[in-house]
C-alpha cells in the first residue's frame, strides 16, 4: 500500500494526471513488492512551491510506504520519479526532491496490515 503525492507549481492537465497517475503506477514497481494494485497517488498542481528562492517550475515528491524495501530501489526509484517529471511535466530533474518515509503501521479498510 504505497502512497505518492506529487506537489508541482505547474499546471497539469487532466489529461496529463492521468499520465502522470500511470507513469507513477509503473514507477512502484522499481520498489520490491509494491504496484499499482494498492498504490494510492496524488497530484497537487499549482501549488505555492519555491526551490532556491525561485518559483520556476518544481516538484516535491513523498512517497509513503509499508516496510522498509532496500535502499538501493530507492535509487532506482528516485531517477525514474525525476524522469517521469521532466518528460511529463517538463520539470527539470534538478529541481524536483523525492522524500521516503516508511511506516510499519498502516490502515486499511477498518484495520491494520
Ligand atoms: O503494497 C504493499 O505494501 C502491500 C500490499 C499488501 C496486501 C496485503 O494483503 C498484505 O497483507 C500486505 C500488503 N502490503
Amino acid at each position: 500500500m504505497p502512497y505518492i503525492d506529487l506537489k508541482t507549481n505547474v499546471t497539469v492537465s487532466e489529461e496529463k494526471k492521468t499520465a502522470l497517475k500511470s507513469a507513477l503506477g509503473q514507477a512502484i514497481t522499481l520498489l520490491p513488492g509494491k504496484s499499482e494494485q494498492w498504490l494510492m497517488v496524488g497530484i497537487q498542481p499549482d501549488y505555492s512551491l519555491w526551490f532556491q528562492g525561485s518559483d520556476a517550475p518544481a516538484a516535491m515528491i513523498h512517497v509513503e510506504v509499508l516496510g522498509a524495501p532496500n535502499p538501493s530501489a530507492y535509487e532506482n526509484m528516485s531517477a525514474k520519479l525525476c524522469e517521469i517529471c521532466a518528460a511529463e511535466l517538463r520539470i527539470p530533474q534538478n529541481r524536483v526532491y523525492v522524500c521516503y518515509s516508511e511506516t510499519a503501521n498502516w490502515g486499511w479498510n477498518g484495520s491494520n496490515f
